[in-house]
């Protein structure tokens, strides 16, 4: 769809989607809002969130006098129902007050619900239909370029936390989420671990994409005019040393993404703030370019994870990797045991990151010498080079459940082999 409105930072009002829209209830008017927040790539590059809102104030008024019903229609409850992942959903319905439907004699009643089949369960969506993929951040956000690269036709539907996008795959509204978990030289992103855990979704994909910061601000603002830097907290991490050596010993303020940051600028015309954000979010919100990859590495990547309903099936055909949490149980030397269920078979671990076990945070130990001893208990996830297809990687499972407590496989999916590019200008 093309954008309806010119991107201006006056347009900069709409926010992503957010955890209340999520409601059943609420769902004709979230599906509004996401369209209006949503891009398509490749050709919505451009489209900003107040452009599709206005499109969508429109095509929410031509809802129902688009879909004429006729009785010769045979695809169900057709003219109210959305489709969501090619699937046919009812959200629809809303949209048309239930008593116009009553009253109205020329409007004939829905015929009955379709019965379900096996691809409503499809992990894909169904020809014609393009994947949504949710991230978290505006337009111009880092996760979006992550979505049109790991989905290069898809719409990116922006949502103001993470939480909404796991929400938005888990009730049908997306396809997919995209996570970041790591990245070169911030490391690990714990907060997405725990949600992985806290969630019933699958990885289903990885990316590593190079990132690029600009120091945004407001056309004609120079450096010596700035007192602060908002960014998202991944990104002041990763320009932390450029900054100082640029002279801007100015506060540095959190905020939830870097091209929100960006908005916010552009929309309150700080004229004292600059945002670090991608090349892509100084275009949309009519910021300029003060200084040009300010990461403090030029190699700076993040690397993130799809997620689906639905698990992938491995595949050996091509370079898999899987991604597993499990808890210790009892025992000593646990770790090392896990560890060299994969080493004894030649499996390559390429990450492990520990966190706190929220329901059991402690562990006591009796010690009749030393009295009452307490360890933190963690959980460990785990990243290895091999395909849940490969027998080497369901034994090396077999052999870490007799010491685990707890195991989950997060998810066995390809691995990124993009060849290797440092970071562009406009990534
Ligand atoms: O704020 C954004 O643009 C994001 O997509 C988030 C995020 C992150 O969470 O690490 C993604 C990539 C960069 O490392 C900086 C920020």
């Amino acid at each position: 769809m093309q954008s309806l409105l010119p991107p201006s930072p006056n347009n900069l009002t709409s926010p992503a989607l957010r955890l209340a829209r999520l409601a059943p209830t609420r769902l004709p008017v979230f599906k509004c809002a996401y369209r209006s927040d949503s891009v398509h790539f490749p050709n919505g590059v451009g489209s900003s969130r107040a452009d599709w809102q206005s499109s969508c104030a429109i095509l929410a008024s031509n809802v129902v006098s688009q879909q004429p019903h006729t009785p010769s229609d045979k695809s169900g409850t057709a003219d109210h129902v959305a489709s969501v992942n090619g699937h046919k959903t009812s959200v629809d319905l809303d949209i048309v007050p239930i008593e116009k439907l009553e009253d109205d004699k020329s409007i004939s009643p829905p015929p009955p619900p379709r019965a379900l089949t096996i691809t409503d369960y499809s992990p894909a969506p169904m020809h014609g239909s393009q994947l949504r993929v949710a991230y978290q951040g505006v337009p111009g956000a880092y996760s979006e370029a992550a979505a049109g690269k790991a989905y290069p036709k898809c719409e990116a539907i922006p949502c103001d936390q993470f939480e909404v996008a796991f929400q938005a795959v888990e009730l049908w509204i997306a396809d997919r989420a995209v996570l970041p978990v790591e990245n070169s030289l911030g490391g690990s992103i714990h907060r997405n671990y725990d949600l992985l855990l806290r969630h019933r979704l699958h990885i289903v994909g990885e990316v590593q994409l190079p990132v690029h910061h600009c120091l945004l601000a407001l056309p004609g603002v120079r450096k010596e005019y700035l007192n602060r830097v908002i960014s998202h907290p991944q990104a002041l991490a990763q320009c932390e040393l450029t900054l100082t050596k640029l002279g801007l010993n100015v506060a540095r303020e959190a905020v939830d993404d870097t091209a929100g940051a960006a908005e916010f600028v552009a929309a309150n015309n700080l004229r004292d703030t600059a945002a670090i954000a991608s090349a892509r979010a100084a275009e949309l919100y009519g910021m300029e370019i003060l200084e040009n990859g300010i990461q403090d590495d030029s190699s700076n990547v993040t690397r993130f994870v799809m997620l689906a309903r639905e698990p992938i099936i491995p595949r050996t055909d091509r370079p898999f990797k899987t991604s597993i949490v499990f808890a210790h149980d009892k025992g000593t030397s646990v770790l090392f045991k896990v560890l060299s269920a994969f080493a004894f078979r030649n499996i390559s671990l390429t990450k492990i990151e520990s966190r706190p076990h929220r329901n059991r945070p402690i562990r006591l130990v009796s010690d009749s010498n030393e009295g009452t001893a307490k360890h933190f208990e963690y959980l460990f996830y785990v990243d290895f080079e091999a395909s849940m297809a490969e027998v080497r990687a369901q034994n090396a499972l077999a052999e870490v459940q007799e010491f685990t407590s707890f195991l989950r496989v997060l998810g066995s999916y390809p691995m990124d082999m993009t060849p290797w590019s440092p970071s562009r200008g406009g990534d």
